[in-house]
């Protein structure tokens, strides 16, 4: 470690080879405390030391790697039984495709046409509103990654909201109070949701207020209120997966860790011809308000 006590001590500044010189400490297995005090004892400011310390952090320092977090509780369907079809309150819900790695469950029939249709409606309805607003400055958000119009159902605020809502904690096996509020979501032709992760970076700024509200995401249910003519299949990269969207089918996916190893990267294709329609569940791992 004493490569660097040749450092001068008149010209103290963050040099590429001091960075350099720190990088190879800690691949070594020193700690930024001893790396501090070898530093100070060489001659360093202990403020400077310590900067040049914390700008060597890299993102990758930041998030705890994915095998040391502590897997989280996730919604899982009860497929124990390996039946074609679930009944939940006298619905049938059929199981189409299931994968284990990353967790991803494909369903038929989970919403019916007119349940589908009356969702539609009642978005319309707030969309066309929303729509005005956001044509103030700062209004709205504008996510380039995500072309289409959005907005929130209340949790439980309708008895249709509330007959769905129930369905999908019994069929997810996991309470109403941990998921937020329907999100539904109206592609138009070419619009599209490129490739994301559902769960909150916990090293993003703002995280900790986010996660505050109900922890982290842990599953996501998207449900498809109608068939587009062309294109706008959810896709998932990293299992080259494409699920078709079907008018009352939905797709399921879980992550037990907010980290790129659950393979839970997903998005929707452009919408080719006609619109998409979706409502998205997103379940959290705790109570969110
Ligand atoms: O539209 C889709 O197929 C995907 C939607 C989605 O990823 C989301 O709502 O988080
Ligand atoms: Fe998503």
């Amino acid at each position: 470690m004493s490569a660097h006590q040749n450092q001068s001590i008149q010209q103290q500044a963050i040099s590429p080879e001091l960075r350099v010189w720190i990088q190879e400490q800690l691949a070594q297995g020193f700690t930024r405390a001893q790396l501090l005090d070898a530093m100070k004892s060489s001659g360093w400011q202990e403020d400077l030391a310590a900067r040049a310390l914390d700008e060597s952090r890299t993102d990758s320092d930041a998030q705890t790697p994915a095998e040391l977090q502590i897997a989280s509780k996730v919604p899982e369907l009860d497929l124990s039984g390996g039946q074609p079809t679930l009944w939940i309150d006298g619905h049938e819900v059929k199981v189409l495709m299931s994968i284990t790695q990353p967790r991803v469950v494909v369903l038929g029939g989970l919403l019916s046409d007119a349940e589908c249709d009356a969702m539609v409606a009642a978005a319309s309805a707030r969309l066309a509103r929303s729509e005005t607003v956001a044509t103030t400055p700062g209004g709205s958000e504008i996510n380039p990654a995500r072309t289409s119009d959005g907005m929130f159902f209340e949790r439980g605020e309708s008895e249709l909201i509330r007959t769905i809502e129930s369905r999908l904690a019994k069929l997810l096996n996991w309470p109403i109070d941990h998921g937020e509020g329907l999100q539904v979501l109206r592609y138009r032709p070419g619009a599209e949701y490129l490739p994301h992760y559902d769960y909150f970076d916990p090293t993003m700024d703002g995280a900790a207020a986010i996660l505050k509200r109900g922890g982290q995401r842990v599953g996501t249910l998207v449900m498809y209120l109608n068939t587009p003519q062309a294109g706008g299949a959810t896709i998932f990269p990293d299992i080259k997966l494409d699920v078709s969207p079907v008018k009352g089918n939905a797709v399921f996916f879980s992550y037990d860790r907010p980290h790129p190893q659950t393979q839970s990267l997903h998005g929707g294709a452009p919408v080719r011809e006609g619109e998409k329609w979706v409502a998205t569940k997103w379940l959290r791992a705790g109570v969110f308000v």
